[in-house]
């Protein structure tokens, strides 16, 4: 059984075992640095004060093509509770229109978050729900850690998902993230599907949503990167469930010593899942939400030549050690003219990855 794989449209990556486990950055940062060990692979969680799920594996094996399985079956599910219950998602997301509203308040964005939690007839495999992931998804994206390096809370627990937001890559001295932001649903029917993607691209809310991010990541990427280019216009991405903007972000690194992993914690949490100032949001999600443990975290791999890819942890679930509940979140940024009931329908549209994947 893996304990930890990224499948991308042109690699796939799985490691297993776990020779030394790490639940600090530093810690795992350290003997990438000082090539102690030749890979790390894990998660980071979304609030950076809470422990890290980082692992040297004992055998780490990276495959250039890209990984189209098919799909097994799974246990059924059904949904034991919501947290919050929807109603309750919908006042918060009032309450943060408010702050966002306030010209005295710093606060411009805001992501908030809710979870559905399933529970299984039968064990559920981790290696199953990534497996028909992967299989559903037209980038193969996958992704799947086992979270037992953070702590006893955590032992058994496995984080899997098929995020489509790339934090970071680097490869050689080259840097590549692909922020998402700003988002509306796909639609069964073609031109009902066009018309939601070309809406996205021209509404100025969801610019001004995905605008926080890319400028963000430029500047934390600034004092890191040279030659940095910033594409001044969003494209737009597609997943089987969902339409975002998305921005491709190239540069070259100023110092080889930089690692993929130091460079995705320079750049964590990004607005795409945290918001407008940093600080302020982080805050307020904390107020709000309590822990989100590893959703909005970062999953990835870095060698001890610092290449390495993050994938933002959207699109996932936590599955418990005895494989029979998942945790399944999705959030939205909210900025003052968003719409509540839309962002309650966001949010179900982004749990449909899961969701669908479960057969549900
Ligand atoms: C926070 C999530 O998604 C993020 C938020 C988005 C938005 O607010 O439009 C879009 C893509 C992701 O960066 C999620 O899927 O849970």
């Amino acid at each position: 059984m893996p304990t930890f794989a990224l499948s991308r449209p042109t690699d796939h990556v799985f490691a297993y075992g776990a020779g030394v486990r790490f639940n600090t950055i530093d810690a795992a940062a350290a003997v990438l640095h000082n090539r102690s060990h030749e890979y790390i692979v894990g998660a980071l969680p979304f609030d950076l004060d809470s422990p890290a799920a980082l692992t040297a594996p004992t055998r780490f094996v990276r495959r250039p093509v890209r990984w189209q399985p098919d799909s097994p079956p799974l246990p059924t599910t059904a949904i034991k509770g919501f947290d919050p219950q929807p109603d309750e998602h919908v006042r918060r997301v009032d309450a943060a229109i408010r702050v966002l509203s306030d010209p005295r308040a710093a606060l411009v964005k805001v992501v908030l978050a809710r979870t559905v939690i399933l529970r299984a007839s039968a064990a559920i495999a981790p290696v199953d729900l990534l497996t028909r992931l992967v299989a559903a998804d037209q980038g193969s994206n996958g992704l799947l850690v086992d979270l037992s390096s953070a702590g006893p809370h955590y032992t058994g627990t496995h984080l899997i998902g098929s995020s489509p937001e790339l934090l970071v890559r680097k490869s050689g001295s080259t840097v590549v993230c692909h922020p998402l932001a700003g988002s509306a649903p796909r639609a069964s029917d073609p031109a009902a599907d066009r018309t939601n993607g070309q809406m996205l691209a021209a509404s100025a809310k969801d610019q001004r949503e995905h605008a926080f991010v890319v400028d963000a990541m430029a500047a934390a990427l600034a004092p890191l990167c040279s030659d940095l280019d910033v594409p001044t216009t969003p494209g737009l991405t597609q997943t089987p469930n969902m339409w975002h903007l998305g921005t491709r972000i190239v540069g070259t690194v100023r110092e080889p010593a930089t690692t993929a992993l130091d460079l995705a914690v320079a750049l964590h949490p990004t607005p795409a899942v945290c918001g407008t100032p940093t600080a302020d949001a982080r805050e307020f999600i904390l107020a709000n939400e309590g822990d989100r443990g590893f959703y909005a975290g970062a999953v990835g791999w870095c060698d001890s030549a610092g290449d390495g890819e993050w994938m933002v942890g959207i699109r996932c679930a936590e599955l418990s050690a005895d494989g029979l509940t998942i945790r399944a979140s999705a959030g939205g940024g909210i900025v003052s003219d968003s719409d509540p009931q839309l962002e309650l329908a966001e949010t179900s549209a982004k749990l449909r990855t899961i969701l669908s994947a479960l057969g549900r």
